[in-house]
């Protein structure tokens, strides 16, 4: 993989891979993620997940199988581990996906991912686009938070509400963010219906006046996305499905593969 193709514009650390998946891929992988039986969402206040990979404990991950729409057809596990994005990981390959649903309107607050995962996840994206954003803690004495999978920001520390990357995620596309933008900042999408750009790639976020640079804008592929972004204008969100893959670094051994632990 020639990362430099891929490097997001202001970061050395996040990369932006349009068509990671195909047309067809993402239909099928919709077709799934829609068959799965209703017991399998885990439903928060305000969007739906699924885990796949297993679960994780105190930072252990109680292995299950990866279902065939995720290491077969179409083969994501084995693709980002052919990116080489994952070859400093314990596994060298993701070994856990959790699957977010966002219908339109919603989103996820600013948080970091935590401790179980190596510090690099790899977020495909299926059905619509977003814009995401990384986001800094404003004091210096922040201590590094997160026990869980999501957790927002926690003891007091505060968020400066302005991002320090803003990028615009398409459906298929992939992105891979490493380093001290894991480890030592936060992610987070905003709740909207609407994502309003003006030209050149600049985005109005929905709590302040602030404008904001959307850093891959030039790496846009498709169409009335990249019109949009070129000369500003109004994108709806559809629903979107995606796939944050990692690597959980503790894996409990002596578990049957296939046995549910309950
Ligand atoms: O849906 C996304 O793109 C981000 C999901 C996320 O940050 C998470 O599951 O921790
Ligand atoms: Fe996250």
């Amino acid at each position: 993989m020639d990362w430099s193709q891929h490097l997001i514009p202001g970061s050395s650390e996040a990369f932006y891979i349009s068509d990671f998946i195909t047309a067809d891929e993402e239909q099928h992988l919709l077709r799934k993620i829609n068959e799965t039986p209703k017991q399998k969402w885990k439903i928060l206040a305000n969007r739906r997940l699924q885990l796949w990979g297993g679960e994780v404990l105190q930072n252990v991950l109680i292995r299950q199988e990866m279902p065939s729409f995720l290491n077969k057809y179409p083969d994501v596990i084995g693709r980002l581990k052919a990116t080489g994005a994952f070859a400093s990981s314990a596994h060298k390959s993701p070994n856990h996906v959790i699957l977010n649903e966002y219908l339109p309107g919603q989103g996820i607050m600013p948080h970091q991912d935590g401790p179980s995962y190596h510090p690099v996840v790899a977020t495909i994206s299926l059905g619509s686009h977003t814009v995401f954003h990384y986001y800094r803690y404003n004091s210096d004495d922040s201590l590094s938070s997160a026990d869980t999978t999501t957790s927002p920001a926690k003891g007091g520390q505060v968020i400066d509400s302005t991002p320090i990357l803003s990028v615009f995620l398409e459906p298929r596309s992939a992105i891979i963010t490493t380093g001290s933008l894991y480890t030592q900042h936060l992610h987070g999408i905003e709740e909207t219906r609407f994502d309003t750009f003006s030209a050149d790639g600049v985005v109005s976020l929905t709590n302040s006046p602030c404008k904001i640079p959307i850093a891959n804008w030039k790496m846009v592929r498709d169409e009335q996305a990249c019109m949009t972004l070129h000369e500003g204008g109004t994108l709806g969100r559809r629903a979107r499905y995606s796939l944050t893959c990692r690597d959980v670094e503790k894996v409990a051994s002596g578990h049957p593969l296939h046995k549910k632990r309950v």
